[in-house]
C-alpha cells in the first residue's frame, strides 16, 4: 500500500481526525494506497507553520531561495523514474508522458522560477519638476494558497508553489485528493534540498472539506487554483469578500481551426497530439475542430484513420499512446457525453467505447473519439468534457469560424493553422482567448504569460506576471 501523510514543517503526520480516503488506479480500478482527508486543525496547524517560517523565509536572500529551488529541480531529475511511475500510476497517464513532460516539466518550474526570481525587478517613476522619485516594492503576501486538479499533478502542483515560494512567500498547498502521490513525495525531496521547515505545506484531502479550509482562512491572503469552472466560480463566492488575490485557472472548449492553406501533414499530427494528449484531460486541448470545407472529407478521413491507430493501453505499457482516464466517475462522465452526442444527431467517426485490456479489466479505459457534429451550438460542442473526445465539422469562411469559434462560454486557448499572415494578424486578434497557437499547439516557453478569458478564469500565471500575482505593490513617494 501506498500510504500518504500530510507534510506539516518538514515532517509527516496523520490527519488529526484520523480520516482517510481510498487511492485509486485507474489502470486496473483498485484500491492501492489511503490518503488523508484533511480537516480545518490540519489546515490550521499548515497555516501556523507557514506563518512561523514567513519572517525568515522572507528575508532570505535571492540567492539563497533561488540555490534551494534549483536544488529541489535537481532532484526531481534525480528521481525522473520514481516520480514518473508514481504520476503514471495515480493517474492513469502512459509512463512516457510522464517521463518526458510532467516530471521533466515539474523540475523546470523550480528551476524556471529559481532563476526568475534573481532577474525579476520592479519600476520607478521620477516626477520630473516636482523633485521626486517613486518607486515600486514588490513584497511576499505572506501565507499562500495553492490548490491543483488532477490532470498534470506534479507539473501544476509545482507551477503554482515554485513562483510562491520564490517569491518569499511560505505555502499551504493541496493537490487533487484523486492525484495525491508525487506532492506526497514532494515533501521528502524538499527536505533533501534544504527547504527549511514550514515554508511548504502539504494537506491531502477533499475539496469541500481540506480545500474549504484552505480557502476559508482569513490569513490565507491569496489563492491559486487551477481546475473546474464550477470549482473556480465557488472558490471566487468565498475568498473575493474577505478580499484575497485570487487566480483562477478554469476550463477551456478550445476551437482548433483548419484552414486549406495550412502544412497539412504537420497539421494533422500535432492535432492527433492536440486532441488526445494525457486522454485529452488537458484544459488546452483543442477539443472543437473546425475544417474548412474544401480539405474537409479528406481531413475527415485521414484525422480518423490515425485515431485508429492510437494504442489504448495499460499506462506501464511503453507502446501505449492513450492510457486510463483517471477515475471511475470521470470515465462515466465522459460516456454521458457520447451518448448525448449520439441524442444530439452526432455522426460517431471513431471510438465512442470502454476498452478492456487483457488483465486490467477493470481500468478506466476508452477509444479515441471523433464526433461530427451537426451544428456548433450542441452541447457536446460546447460543454467542456476533458476526455478523449474531439468534435468536428466543416466552415465556410472566415467569419462563419471566428464566429463559431467565440460562440462559447470559455476562453483558455485557440488554434489555427494557415499560411496567410495576414488572415493569422485578423483573427488572432479577433479569438477570445487568453492564448493563441499559430501552426503549433502546447508550446510552452516558460516566460509567457498563460491564463483565459470569460469562463475560463481570471488572472495570469507564468513569467513576471506569477512572480506579480504572488506579491504585493508598494509605491515609496520620496521627496528631495
Ligand atoms: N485544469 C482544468 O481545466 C481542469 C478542469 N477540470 C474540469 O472540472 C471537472 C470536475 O473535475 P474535478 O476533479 O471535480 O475538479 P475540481 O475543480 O473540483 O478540482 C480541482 C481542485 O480543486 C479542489 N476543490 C474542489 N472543491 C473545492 C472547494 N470547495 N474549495 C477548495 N478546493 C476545492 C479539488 O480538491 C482539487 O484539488 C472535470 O470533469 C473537468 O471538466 C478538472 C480538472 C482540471
Ligand atoms: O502550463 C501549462 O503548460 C499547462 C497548463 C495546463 C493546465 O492548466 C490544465 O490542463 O489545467
Amino acid at each position: 500500500m501506498n500510504n500518504i501523510k500530510n507534510y506539516i514543517n518538514g515532517n509527516f503526520h496523520d490527519p488529526i481526525q484520523n480520516n482517510w480516503l481510498d487511492n485509486y488506479c485507474p489502470a486496473n480500478g483498485e484500491v492501492y494506497g489511503q490518503i488523508p482527508n484533511s480537516s480545518k486543525e490540519d489546515v490550521e496547524n499548515a497555516y501556523i507553520a507557514a506563518k512561523s517560517a514567513f519572517p525568515s523565509w522572507s528575508q532570505t536572500t535571492l540567492e539563497e531561495r533561488s540555490r534551494i529551488l534549483i536544488k529541489i529541480s535537481e532532484l526531481l531529475e534525480a528521481n525522473l523514474q520514481r516520480f514518473a511511475e508514481a504520476e503514471s500510476k495515480d493517474n492513469g497517464k502512459p509512463i512516457s508522458l510522464a517521463k518526458e513532460i510532467d516530471i521533466p516539466r515539474a523540475a523546470s518550474n523550480f528551476r524556471f522560477f529559481g532563476n526568475a526570481i534573481t532577474q525579476f525587478a520592479s519600476e520607478s517613476h521620477e516626477s520630473v519638476g516636482h523633485n521626486a522619485i517613486n518607486y515600486t516594492l514588490r513584497q511576499p503576501i505572506g501565507v499562500v494558497g495553492c490548490i491543483s486538479p488532477w490532470n498534470l499533478p506534479l507539473y501544476l502542483f509545482t507551477w503554482k508553489i515554485a513562483p510562491a515560494l520564490a517569491a518569499g512567500n511560505c505555502v499551504v498547498a493541496k493537490p487533487s485528493e484523486v492525484t495525491p502521490l508525487t506532492a506526497f513525495l514532494l515533501g521528502e525531496i524538499c527536505n533533501e534540498a534544504g527547504l527549511p521547515k514550514g515554508v511548504l505545506n502539504i494537506v491531502h484531502g477533499l475539496g469541500t472539506t481540506t480545500g474549504q479550509a484552505i480557502i476559508e482562512h482569513p490569513d490565507i491572503k491569496a489563492i491559486s487554483f487551477t481546475g473546474g469552472t464550477a470549482t473556480g466560480a465557488h472558490i471566487a463566492k468565498v475568498a473575493a469578500p474577505m478580499f484575497k488575490k485570487l487566480s483562477l485557472e478554469l476550463g477551456g472548449k478550445n476551437p482548433n481551426i483548419i484552414f486549406a492553406d495550412c502544412d497539412y501533414d504537420d497539421m494533422l499530427n500535432t492535432t492527433l497530439r492536440s486532441s488526445f494528449a494525457n486522454q485529452g484531460q488537458i484544459c488546452l486541448c483543442g477539443s472543437r475542430i473546425f475544417v474548412e470545407a474544401s480539405i474537409y472529407e479528406k481531413f475527415k478521413t485521414d484525422f480518423v484513420a490515425k485515431v485508429k491507430q492510437l494504442k489504448v493501453g495499460h499506462p506501464s505499457d511503453t507502446a501505449t499512446t492513450i492510457g486510463a482516464l483517471v477515475s471511475k466517475p470521470h470515465l462515466e462522465k465522459v460516456m454521458d457525453y457520447i451518448n448525448i452526442a449520439k441524442s444530439e444527431g452526432g455522426n460517431l467517426l471513431c471510438g465512442g467505447q470502454k476498452v478492456t485490456v487483457k488483465d486490467f479489466e477493470n481500468g478506466y479505459y476508452l477509444q479515441p473519439t471523433v464526433i461530427e457534429v451537426p451544428n456548433d451550438e450542441c452541447r457536446v460542442n460546447q460543454e467542456e468534457i476533458f476526455g478523449p473526445v474531439v468534435t468536428i465539422m466543416p466552415f465556410n469562411s472566415e467569419d462563419d469560424v471566428l464566429q463559431m469559434a467565440n460562440k462559447v462560454k470559455y476562453g483558455l486557448s485557440a488554434t489555427l493553422w494557415t499560411n496567410d499572415l495576414k488572415r493569422t494578424m485578423r483573427m488572432s486578434n479577433q479569438l477570445q482567448s487568453g492564448i493563441v497557437w499559430v501552426n503549433t499547439w502546447m508550446m510552452r516557453d516558460l516566460r509567457t504569460l498563460f491564463g483565459g478569458v470569460k469562463a475560463s478564469g481570471v488572472g495570469r500565471e507564468g513569467g513576471f506576471e506569477a512572480l506579480r500575482f504572488f506579491t504585493e505593490a508598494k509605491n515609496v513617494c520620496i521627496k528631495y
